[in-house]
């Protein structure tokens, strides 16, 4: 696992394992202050995962889950007899990823999710992205990161659109399968924003021309966005998978540009979600008690955004502006 590696400083020990981290995370405001760190004998995957599996009093996840992922052998690394058990194993029953340094010595590290290269995307789906798409449908934000080295499996898992064969369909597609299957389009709204980030400078993926988008701050509620990207209305799983496409194409295109088949800038999807709630006021007494009159209920908006961020080869990440 190509983040752990870089972690260690350690590449010199056999082949690389090939493999990517997932970073799950939904903002919940009710969740506990994050516990502390685990044992050293056993390292988290990063810091930011110490609040990994735990759960507040309504068994709501923690804000921070990595995962990790580790993708099947490829043709070249079969024709060389690469061996990744030379230097990683994965076990996956106590969620724990062996590096090993050398014969006699290995670090240990434990993560949310441990998934071995037999996972199917839609286990990986599942486990990984639906509890945080099932928040962004109750009103949370919430995001997916993929992070590892060139060709490790971050867009397989993340981007897959499953055209040849539907058992592939990546982490968006099921995502916005999911999310259109709970919403009412009646009366809520989907809309889409795929954006690129590269050397410090967003760049509109369904409208290549808006290269330079400026990010605003919402100095009173901290919320961040993005006035000048492209907002496309989705209203069915097709005119996603074109619009997919479409950003697929020019991402593909400005990587050409910059020399490169893989992909040097962050792909930033970002779907925002707008669901009408009926709302009830319940009248209070003098005593404070709820009383059974009602007021005649009147509509609110609830909006929460779903963000999956497809992040540049960990190798190249100090050169594409975002640390
Ligand atoms: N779990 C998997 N099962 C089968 N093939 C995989 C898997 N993960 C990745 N691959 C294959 O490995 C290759 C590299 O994957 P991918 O392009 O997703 O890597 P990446 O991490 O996004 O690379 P980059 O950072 O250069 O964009 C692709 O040919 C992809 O189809």
């Amino acid at each position: 696992m190509s983040s752990v590696a870089h972690r260690n400083g350690n590449h010199k020990v056999g082949p690389r394992p090939q493999g990517s981290a997932l970073k799950a995370s939904s903002f919940k405001s009710r969740l506990p202050p994050s516990p502390s760190p685990s044992p050293a004998a056993v390292r988290r995957s990063s810091p930011a995962s110490l609040c990994g599996p735990v759960k507040d009093p309504d068994g709501v996840p923690g804000r921070v889950r990595v995962a990790v992922r580790l993708r099947p052998r490829n043709a070249e690394e079969m024709v060389a007899d690469a061996d990744f058990a030379d230097c990683v194993e994965l076990l996956p029953e106590v969620k724990r990823l062996k590096l090993r340094k050398n014969n006699w010595d290995a670090d240990t590290y434990e993560f949310d999710e441990v998934l071995t290269e037999y996972a199917s995307q839609k286990r990986v789906y599942e486990v990984v992205a639906k509890p945080v798409v099932e928040s962004v449908l109750d009103g949370y934000n919430g995001t997916v990161m993929a992070y590892g080295q060139t060709g490790t499996g971050k867009t397989f898992t993340l981007g897959r659109l499953g055209d040849e064969d539907t058992a592939h369909r990546g982490i968006m597609v099921r995502a916005m399968e999911d999310i259109l299957a709970d919403v009412d389009l009646g009366s809520d709204s989907v809309t889409v924003s795929y954006l690129q980030l590269y050397m410090e400078a967003i760049q509109d993926l369904l409208d290549p021309a808006n290269d330079n988008i400026s990010i605003v701050e919402d100095p009173k509620t901290g919320d961040v966005s993005l006035p000048g990207a492209t907002l496309v209305d989705i209203r069915d799983q097709q005119s996603f998978l074109e619009l997919l496409r479409l950003g697929e194409a020019h991402r593909i295109a400005a990587n050409t540009k910059l020399n490169t088949e893989s992909s040097r800038s962050h792909a930033i999807l970002m779907v925002h979600v707008r669901r009408s709630i009926a709302g009830e006021d319940n009248l209070s007494n003098e005593n404070g008690n709820t009383s059974h009159l009602v007021k005649p209920s009147r509509p609110l908006v609830r909006k929460s955004k779903l963000v999956v961020v497809d992040l540049a080869g960990s190798e190249r990440i100090h050169k594409s502006g975002l640390y």
